[in-house]
């Protein structure tokens, strides 16, 4: 919605019909987040249109709908489980994203309660735990039940499960004869890293961030699998009371610690609304370190009898504001810079992360671009950051916007360590020790080590079996990987896929007896790649992975060329860049300087080529119809050269016929179009004549191959 109008500009119309709309979206995404546990939106996404439905309705208070999300707290129940209604509502809380709103929200109090700015009036503000709420009730010290928020007055009954979380206590001592606690059921950034790891091991699904994973985690109907999830849980508020915990808000939640429930350390009273948003910054800043995750500050109006004073308004109590953490962006540590090598040898630094999380997905990876980056330039030359540069040990700010890789927007120097150096960008490549070095021009740092960089080389492996090049079922990054590595049975080069058939069968089927592997499998394996040994030029060019020549480029080559020999010798002809074959190569429309040159120096490198070589011998490479032949009278043809011709060598035939777009034979069969017959003409000729294949002489071929 980036060309949506702004509000003061809606017309009556306009506003009625994006209510219901946001109605609808805001509906959907509350069943999503939580009934489902499953968001489709960003938190950013989601509390923007949240914001937006309300401001269209104070512009337009009479078309507020009765289904407003305003006025909705999370989302009905699931059937999954019985109900249970709260004594008292379970409510959502406001929001404030600014310094600001945080201001206004004491200005309001005031107001409402008639205390003039110069009276003391004191606050609690507190970490925003992102789990989910529970509600745990508690009769003569006994948990008698338990429940999820839901839609605030109805909730999912979860006691069998709140009973197997450590962190509840089963009774609690001195205590009113009812009492209901409130607070976070959250899972820690550790357990959760365990939990997806040991998820994905099994085959389970994983989750995008702890909150999902405690949600899911809790609300399962067998019980034995939210006691095997490692919960916690936060109290920090209460519903039904036989008797009141305490005067404050403060001394209440001090009460809870007694009975035995963990309560947050970093709450803290404040006098002011400076005080307040000096704790938020604090918090802020602890957010990386804390081990789970907060999505922004909580302030609460600590005297409990103005609390009641000031009561609710639809869903969210008056005395109490949510200070949120701008959704996209979190701050962290930098902890170390990996560098990565591709497949074009280019080397990519990844600054390890403290683990945050950013718009709902936890990061703990971000991309730093480039030695420029980390240096603090951008690719002209100009200071990016006010030319601040990155180093390790350094406090980051990290951002996600939509679904795009992470990335590192600025660094805090008040927070840098007195000790840290520069960061220096390798000379070597970290994986085969090539020199990497950097051309003119470029911002990218490549190691020069081409395929006998092992990290070049599975890259290069993984993108030749990649859809749109030869696409081999069965073999994907994963088998890659392991081929790669494995002691015997390894797939170092191109050619190895094509020999794996035969070198497995010399050693006895030994596939079959690796892990993840069987007969069946196997088997399959091999016809997926034998009937993949027949190949379009095109998809060969482009599966070698040479650097800049991507799927349209191969398709221009191939075309231009048509068939994988008359490619070759075209650019084995070519010498320092220079001369016909060069310009020629030059001329394809979508080839440029750059492009031609890593195309020339892949062919004439001889390790690379060799690996060229040593591939092409175990497939059936079929021409391409030439672009300027698409209208040779042969194009598509098979042609047959047989008997001895006298006006050209075989190979030079061979590759003109080619050149015009024919397929050049060995043999004859139905499948052969023309046979070029000269002197001394055998066996295939008189085939040829049974089949009633067109038989012409060396003569005739010329003039049709040069009629166009
Ligand atoms: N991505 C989506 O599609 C989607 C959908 C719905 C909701 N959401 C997210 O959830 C938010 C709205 O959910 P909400 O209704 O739970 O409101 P909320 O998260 O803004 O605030 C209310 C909740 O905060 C929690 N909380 C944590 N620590 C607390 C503390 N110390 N004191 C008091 N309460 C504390 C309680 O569970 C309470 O119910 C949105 O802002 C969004 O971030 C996202
Ligand atoms: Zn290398």
């Amino acid at each position: 919605m980036t060309n949506e109008i702004p509000v003061e500009n809606l017309t009556r119309e306009q506003a009625k019909a994006e209510l219901k709309q946001l109605a609808d979206e805001l509906h959907r995404a509350n069943q999503d987040y939580h009934r489902d546990d499953a968001p489709v939106l960003s938190d950013g996404e989601y509390d923007r249109l949240k914001q937006r439905n309300l401001a269209i309705e104070s512009k337009f208070p009479d078309l507020k709908r009765t289904d407003s999300p305003s006025d909705q707290v999370g989302a009905a129940v699931s059937e999954k489980f019985t109900k249970i209604e709260h004594s008292v509502r379970m409510l959502s809380l406001g929001n404030a994203f600014s310094d600001e709103d945080v201001v206004e929200f004491d200005e309001r109090i005031r107001k409402f309660l008639g205390i003039t700015a110069d009276q003391p009036l004191i606050y609690t503000a507190e970490p925003k735990i992102d789990g989910l709420s529970l509600s745990l009730r508690y009769e003569h010290g006994e948990l008698v039940h338990a429940a999820t928020r839901g839609d605030g007055a109805i909730g999912e009954n979860v006691t069998a499960n709140a009973r197997v979380i450590q962190d509840i206590p089963k009774s609690i001592k001195n205590a009113p004869e009812i009492v209901e606690i409130r607070g976070e059921v959250y899972m820690s950034h550790e357990d959760f890293f365990a939990l997806n790891k040991a998820q994905s091991e099994t085959g389970a699904k994983t989750f995008a961030n702890p909150r999902n994973a405690a949600a899911g985690s809790l609300r399962q109907l067998d019980s034995g699998i939210t006691a095997s999830r490692p919960l916690r849980f936060f109290a920090y508020a209460w519903g039904e009371l036989s008797a009141p915990l305490g005067d404050t808000q403060s001394q209440s939640v001090v009460r809870m610690g007694e009975f035995g429930f963990k309560t947050n350390s970093l709450m803290k009273e404040c006098d002011s609304p400076d005080a307040m948003i000096a704790h938020y910054n604090h918090i802020d800043e602890m957010r990386a370190d804390l081990g789970y995750d907060i999505d922004g500050v909580v302030y609460k109006v600590d005297d409990l009898a103005l609390q009641s004073r000031l009561g609710f308004r639809s869903t969210n109590p008056r005395w109490a504001i949510a200070h949120k953490f701008p959704a996209e962006i979190a701050h962290t540590h930098l902890e170390s810079i990996e560098i990565q090598v591709g497949r074009t040898g280019a080397l990519s630094p990844v600054a390890r992360l403290t683990p945050v999380t950013v718009g709902g997905v936890v990061v703990s990876n971000a991309t730093l671009h480039n030695p420029d980056y980390i240096a603090g330039r951008d690719s002209k030359g100009n200071p990016i950051r006010d030319g601040r540069d990155i180093r390790v040990g350094d406090w980051v700010e990290v951002y996600r916007a939509g679904d795009v890789i992470p990335k590192i927007r600025d660094v805090d120097l008040s927070k840098r360590p007195s000790d840290s150096v520069p960061y220096e960008f390798p000379t070597l490549c970290p994986e085969c020790n090539s020199p990497a070095i950097r051309e003119e021009g470029d911002s990218t740092v490549r190691c020069i080590g081409g395929l006998i960089c092992p990290a070049q080389a599975v890259e290069g492996l993984k993108h030749f079996v990649s859809r749109g090049a030869f696409d081999i079922d069965g073999l994907g990054n994963k088998q890659i990987e392991a081929f790669y590595h494995d002691e015997t049975l390894p797939i170092k080069t191109f050619a190895d896929i094509f020999t794996l058939e035969t070198r497995d069968n010399a050693q006895l089927a030994k596939l079959k007896n690796r892990d993840g592997w069987g007969v069946k499998s196997s088997e399959n394996l091999f016809y997926a790649i034998n009937e993949k040994r027949v190949v379009a030029l095109n998809k060969l060019i482009f599966a070698l992975g040479i650097r800049h020549v991507g799927d349209s480029s191969a398709s221009l080559l191939a075309k231009q060329y048509g068939s994988w020999s008359a490619l070759t010798d075209a650019i084995d002809s070519i010498q320092d860049y220079q001369g016909e074959a060069w310009e020629n190569l030059l001329s394809i429309d979508g080839v440029g300087d750059v492009m031609a040159r890593a195309i020339v120096d892949r062919f004439h490198t001889p390790e690379q080529r060799k690996i060229i070589d040593d591939l092409v011998v175990h497939l059936d490479i079929q021409n391409a119809i030439m672009q300027d032949n698409a209208g040779s009278p042969v194009a598509g043809k098979t042609v047959v050269f047989t008997g001895s011709l006298e006006l050209m060598t075989r190979a030079e035939a061979k590759a003109r016929a080619e050149t015009m777009g024919a397929k050049v034979s060995g043999s004859v069969s139905k499948k052969t179009d023309i046979v070029v017959a000269g002197p001394g003409a055998g066996s295939k000729a008189k085939k040829a004549q049974e089949l009633g294949i067109t038989i012409m002489d060396e003569e005739t071929w010329l003039a049709l191959i040069s009629a166009t």
